[in-house]
């Protein structure tokens, strides 16, 4: 494998960064009132939360995994003034807000130190903490609303931005909850030198695309789940956008249910080696696909055929090993709620795994899958696991001998 600065070709070449965000104060957030709302499954006990994500970050730190933390970019880029109001902005936009509450929080915000705007960005403000808070909107909010609502999804680095190559798309989030985690991510990509002179291959502002549903299953070959998240019309413009760039040669579309369950691509499958995958046995025989390829500038869309054949062919391997986790359909199906195909690789055959899917975890053995088992009982309340939680931002490009 040859090292590289920052991109990733694939999903299992040597991990050298990655994009973490230790889960904070806008976990705090979260009540019976609200999770529903803010996508949590549950409420976290918040320090056991921390203690969980630390031992994930250490884990890929023992494995010379250089860990980026998004707070601490963020705090970074808002010296920058055009970083500042990129991230007020979006939060000025918000409706609800009305033009006196705007104005205030206006004030508000563009008075604070980088390191009090980066909080508030990602905590939120709740009602009773705006003292200079006026205007009707204000005074006829709900005493436990938000002036500017948490952002406890942060923790989900794969979904806010995805790299293919060396670009980086940063995507376009469906759900109201998550939405303006992309002003945050953007600013860092544009304004952070650590990314100076990367181009972005998507914006927020296009069709909803999530990091989640894109999988770079080999140099030049990308799939890109459609379901609860990401649109048809988002994979067809990532696709014109990475195909007209010579990044890939063939895109992937590929259904999936959109359940909560199966809210991304990666919730059923990820890859373990360079031609291997885990995937949720209950969804293999019915997973299709559709090849999307560039002829004469126009995308060219091949009829629906088995992921796993599609994926063989558009790679150019023989098959496309599925990592068989035998699992009768009820283990089967608690396992993958609890994120046990949502594997992180940080090299072939090594990938990080909650430790809580045990029977997945030894399948996963038995097929020659050295297994970092990372605990996630109180991270796995927000439905992500090691995959979820990261964004590559290095790796190693792959060379199929490995
Ligand atoms: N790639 C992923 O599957 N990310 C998990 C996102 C979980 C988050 N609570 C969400 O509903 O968006």
């Amino acid at each position: 494998m040859r090292p590289r600065s920052n991109g990733a070709d694939s999903e299992v070449g040597r991990l050298r960064a990655v994009l973490l965000h230790r889960p904070g104060p806008e976990l705090k957030r979260l009540t019976p009132r609200n999770n529903d709302a803010l996508l949590f499954d549950g409420i976290p006990w918040v320090d056991r939360a921390q203690e969980e994500h630390d031992a994930f970050a250490e884990t890929l730190r023992n494995h010379d995994v250089e860990v980026l933390y998004l707070r601490e970019l963020l705090v970074e880029t808002l010296r920058l003034e055009a970083a500042r109001q990129l991230c007020i902005d979006a939060v000025l936009t918000d409706a609800r807000l009305g033009d006196t509450l705007r104005a205030a929080l206006r004030a508000h915000l563009g008075g604070l130190h980088p390191e009090d705007l980066a909080y508030v960005l990602i905590a939120g403000l709740a009602h009773e903490e705006f003292s200079a808070g006026r205007g009707l909107g204000y005074v006829l909010m709900d005493r436990y609303d938000f002036v500017i609502d948490p952002l406890p999804n942060l923790l989900f680095t794969r979904d806010s931005s995805v790299w293919v190559g060396d670009r980086v798309a940063v995507s376009s989030l469906a759900m109201p909850a998550r939405r303006r985690e992309t002003s945050l991510t953007a600013a860092i990509y544009a304004h952070h030198p650590r990314f100076e002179g990367v181009d972005a291959i998507y914006t927020p502002e296009l069709e909803t695309l999530e990091g989640g549903d894109v999988l770079l299953m080999a140099p030049g070959v990308v799939a890109v789940g459609t379901g609860e998240r990401t649109t048809p019309a988002g994979v067809e413009r990532l696709a014109r956008n990475v195909l007209g760039s010579g990044l890939a040669r063939t895109v992937l579309a590929v259904p999936v249910a959109q359940d909560r369950a199966t809210m991304h691509l990666d919730t059923v499958c990820t890859m373990v080696d360079a031609d291997a995958v885990v995937m949720y046995p209950n969804v293999v025989d019915e997973l299709h696909a559709f090849a999307i390829r560039l002829a004469e500038g126009d995308l060219v869309v091949s009829s629906p055929a088995p992921f796993v054949e599609l994926a063989a062919e558009a790679m150019g391997i023989d098959e496309l090993r599925i990592i068989d986790t035998g699992l009768d359909p009820v283990t089967a199906e608690r396992e993958q709620w609890d994120d046990g195909n949502n594997t992180l690789a940080v090299a072939p055959r090594l990938a990080v795994a909650y430790e809580r899917n045990v029977e997945t975890n030894v399948r996963l053995e038995a097929a020659g899958i050295e297994v970092l088992r990372i605990p996630g009982s109180e991270l796995g309340t927000g439905r992500g696991g090691p995959r979820c939680m990261s964004c590559p931002i290095a790796r190693d490009s792959l060379d199929l001998n490995d």
